[in-house]
């Protein structure tokens, strides 16, 4: 059987560490594109040469040519500019619109039977646009947010516990904004979750509420203390468990940025939810039953992504 092939539409931080990691999962031949000259030929020749040390087989290309992409069964959107200290992910609007448009056509001419992954911020934003402009099923375009929101949340809980961040879940939802919803009654450590945790003594409230707010502005966390971008490895691996996941047809149920059709009342607007993703892309969205407290706080993220979607009509009436 042939190998499956990566197109990475961006290879700036996270273009390169996801050619990385697929390379290194042996998940398929890796295509770097990017409108700057010789990184994504640089980066791509760089971790071909560590793979006879590390003992994968991966065909790595660099390219400024769309035609590169041709056939690819996984295409990751990274292409853009990131935020800077100072700056909110909304701020970044204006440039990566016109990036999605002209990613979009390049994936519509040359990878339509791709699942189309978006990394792109503001992400859910960028996703809706970028369906539109590619003109693909939107079970086959998604955004990631969802993994990198809800891992950072393990994580912190994994660290207030004590315990391997494995026996942890945690759902993140809503949009990939400060608005962002940690469902804490669906967090767990073994199955049990938080608030029993709480009254097992385990934790208190006031510490959950602070692991979550931390989670909320988790990614400003990581800009404050790079200083010159945005966080890259926990978003590369985020995004390359949704390639993996689409390719073995897994059928995880993971939180991510899909189109919805009704579900939760709501319809033609990319935002966080838990989907099925396998072999079709976004098999199903699953709608969780939210209590009024979360549902105010959904909503309020919802409104925050129309009010993103708005702002690109203006900018580009043909998303109207
Ligand atoms: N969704 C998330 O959870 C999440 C997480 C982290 C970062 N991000 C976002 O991902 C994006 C990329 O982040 P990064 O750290 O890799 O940035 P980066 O600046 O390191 O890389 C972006 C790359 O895009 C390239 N590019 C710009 N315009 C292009 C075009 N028209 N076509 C092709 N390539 C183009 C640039 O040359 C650059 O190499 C940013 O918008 C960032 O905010 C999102
Ligand atoms: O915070 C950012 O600008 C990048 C990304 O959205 C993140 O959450 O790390």
């Amino acid at each position: 059987m042939a190998r499956k092939k990566i197109a990475l539409i961006g290879a700036g931080m996270i273009g390169g560490t996801l050619a990385h990691l697929a390379a290194q999962k042996e998940l398929g031949d890796v295509v770097l594109f990017d409108i700057a000259e010789g990184i994504p030929e640089g980066k791509g020749l760089d971790i071909a040469e560590s793979s006879p040390i590390d003992g994968y087989d991966s065909h790595l290309k660099g390219s400024q040519d769309y035609k590169d992409i041709a056939g690819a069964d996984v295409c990751i959107v990274t292409a853009g500019v990131a935020r800077k200290p100072g700056m909110s992910r909304d701020d970044l609007l204006g440039i990566n619109l016109k990036v999605m448009k002209s990613v979009g056509e390049g994936i519509k001419t040359h990878a339509p039977n791709a699942l189309v992954i978006c990394i792109t911020n503001p992400l859910d934003a960028m996703v809706w646009a970028l369906q539109k402009f590619s003109g693909l099923p939107a079970n086959k375009v998604v955004g990631m947010a969802g993994i990198l929101d809800s891992a950072r949340f393990r994580y912190f809980l994994a660290e207030e516990f004590n315990v391997s961040v494995e026996s942890v879940t945690a759902f993140v939802l809503g949009g990939h904004g400060d608005t962002m919803v940690p469902l804490v009654r669906y967090s767990t450590v073994a199955g049990i979750p938080l608030p029993d945790l709480i009254e097992m003594g385990w934790t208190t409230q006031a510490k959950i509420d602070a692991i979550v707010d931390r989670t909320r502005k988790g990614g400003g966390e990581i800009v404050a203390l790079l200083k010159t971008g945005s966080a890259y490895y926990a978003p590369a691996a985020s995004a390359i468990q949704m390639a993996e996941c689409y390719l073995k047809d897994k059928k995880l149920v993971v939180p991510c940025a899909a189109q919805l059709s009704g579900q939760y009342g709501l319809n033609d607007l990319y935002v966080g939810v838990p989907i099925v993703l396998g072999a079709d892309g976004c098999e199903r969205i699953v709608e969780v039953k939210l209590n009024k407290d979360e549902k105010a706080m959904f909503d309020s993220s919802v409104a925050a992504v129309h009010e993103l979607m708005d702002a690109c009509v203006k900018l580009d009436p043909s998303l109207g």
